[in-house]
């Protein structure tokens, strides 16, 4: 399976989300955000990082550039997209996904591991998780605090369309602790923590007293392929 990760100017988490698809299985595929073309690819991430300097808004200008067009001419055909972090907030800027992420409300930038709950398990990025899982990976942003208007948050409640929320005490002020979102399909999903950046034994998050591994960010890369062999 081919996936595409799309390389806009300030991202930064680009090469790992290349190494999480090596290592779920899959082909990277590397995009770049000024051309117009997906190259055939089966699915696509567009990663973390500081597009465009985050200027204006974090992900703003990025959602407009030339390959979001295909991109969202896709994610509404149904293909796999994945927004992490940076990402999240293009998909969010393109109404890919419901809501917006604005400034934490401490005003500070946050890094450190994040619990998360997933809280469904049967989009095209989460197959391999249990519901209601307890998961750990990186959280590292400025504007990482999910909000919508309350018709919007409960319709997403009601639709299953929350699909990750904090454990624990709510790191940037997100609305109902909601972490990551997606699309009515759930073909499209964003969330503001890095499963690209716990994929590798010894590398990822230290959860030993939660006698994991630091690896649980692969189960996303996985799902998306067994989802979309299913689905072939
Ligand atoms: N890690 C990221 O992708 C950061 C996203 C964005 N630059 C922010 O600070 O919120």
């Amino acid at each position: 399976m081919r996936i595409g990760v799309i390389t806009f100017p300030g991202s930064l988490d680009d090469r790992d989300a290349q190494r999480a698809v090596r290592l779920a299985g899959g082909e990277p595929v590397a995009l770049w955000h000024g051309s117009h073309s997906l190259e055939g690819v089966d699915a696509l991430v567009l990663p973390g990082g500081f597009s465009y300097g985050d200027y204006l808004r974090c992900g703003a200008i990025a959602a407009r550039s030339p390959i979001m067009a295909e991109v969202i001419d896709a994610a509404n055909s149904g293909m796999p997209v994945l927004g992490i972090c940076n990402g999240f907030q293009m998909l969010a800027e393109a109404h890919l996904v419901d809501g917006g992420l604005i400034r934490n409300d401490h005003g500070q930038f946050i890094c450190r591991d994040q619990v998360l709950r997933v809280e469904n398990a049967s989009t095209d990025w989460t197959g391999d998780f249990a519901q209601g899982q307890e998961i750990t990976i990186p959280l590292k942003n400025g504007e990482g605090g999910f909000i919508a208007d309350a018709e919007t948050v409960a319709r997403l409640e009601g639709e299953g369309q929350v699909v990750f929320r904090y454990v624990g005490v709510n790191p940037n002020g997100s609305v109902n602790d909601i972490a990551g979102v997606s699309n009515k399909r759930g073909n499209v999903v964003g969330l503001m923590p890095h499963p690209e950046h716990a994929i590798e034994e010894g590398f990822g998050p230290d959860t030993s007293a939660a006698m994991r591994n630091g690896t649980d960010g692969l189960a996303f890369f996985t799902s998306v392929i067994k989802q979309t062999l299913v689905s072939a």
